[in-house]
């Protein structure tokens, strides 16, 4: 009788992404740290609050900054970002899918491409309902400025079938993302199974690089935390305040993920 196999897979055919001293796709999952404050200053102490928590990134939510419709200004708040992350991958993100948060298209294509000439950001997120046109062009325009793009996508309300994530997740690909991301809301734990079936499905049958996904809310902590098991390359976790329902606290996240890589559990 052959025996079971007991330890995690070692090998993956999927590329993984190298931004500054980050590999996304290697290893374990990156732990990002959204940072949701309104006003400069408290902005970049978050930033200093997730360096000091070890996070690998941070995820700068735009959107919540006031001033944010003054291009300039977050262009230069971008470079005190950076002073503050040194070599910690910024992901720059305006959402305004579930958000409560809405700007004009034009302006948030401007935005996003100010920030991808600025050079301060490494990562972008681009909202898949944007448009195909949109997403596509502004994938190009980034590549051109060596910049990675998140195309992502929420349903706040619901968990569709795991044949509508994965086909949404090709779609983000073949768009020209080179992370697609889907964050869904579950109404019972068959949900959480659903988005964790899906995200394996396309990590094995599809996938070509990194992939991020998560089921939001209480049932779908799980999905934060063995994301990875299924193919999910990076999870979010906050310090002070969390950008999205069921995010939960980095220092834990950290505990958990930390027991789960323990040598003698891998
Ligand atoms: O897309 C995502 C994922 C997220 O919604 C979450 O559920 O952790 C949090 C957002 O800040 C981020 O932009």
């Amino acid at each position: 009788m052959t025996e079971p196999k007991l330890h995690k897979q070692e090998v993956s055919m999927r590329k993984t992404i190298k931004i500054r001293n980050m590999e996304l796709g290697a290893g374990r999952p990156k732990v990002c740290v959204p940072i949701t404050a309104i006003e400069e200053e408290e902005i970049l102490r978050e930033a200093r609050l997730a360096v000091e928590a070890k996070a690998d990134l941070v995820e700068w939510r735009a959107d919540f900054f006031a001033e944010a419709d003054d291009m300039e200004k977050t262009v230069r708040l971008g470079s005190r970002l950076r002073d503050v992350m040194g070599s910690r991958p910024i992901l720059f993100t305006y959402r305004t899918e579930g958000s409560g948060h809405s700007m004009e298209l034009e302006k948030y294509i401007e935005l996003n491409q100010r920030m991808a000439d600025a050079g301060d950001v490494d990562l972008l997120d681009i909202e898949l309902f944007m448009g195909d046109e949109v997403c596509q062009k502004f994938c190009e325009y980034a590549h051109e400025r060596n910049k990675t793009v998140i195309i992502s996508n929420h349903d706040f309300d619901k968990t569709p079938n795991d044949q509508e994530i994965v086909e949404r997740m090709c779609k983000m690909r073949k768009l020209g993302a080179d992370v697609p991301k889907v964050a869904v809301m579950p109404r019972n734990a068959e949900d959480v199974l659903t988005l964790l079936s899906a995200t394996n499905q396309y990590a094995n049958a599809h996938a070509d690089g990194p992939l991020i996904t998560m089921s939001m809310g209480w049932l779908g902590q799980l999905s934060r935390i063995s994301g990875e098991i299924f193919g999910s390359a990076l999870t979010f976790g906050s310090t002070t305040r969390t950008s999205a329902p069921g995010q939960l606290d980095i220092a834990d996240l950290k505990y958990v993920l930390d027991v789960l890589h323990r040598p003698e559990n891998v």
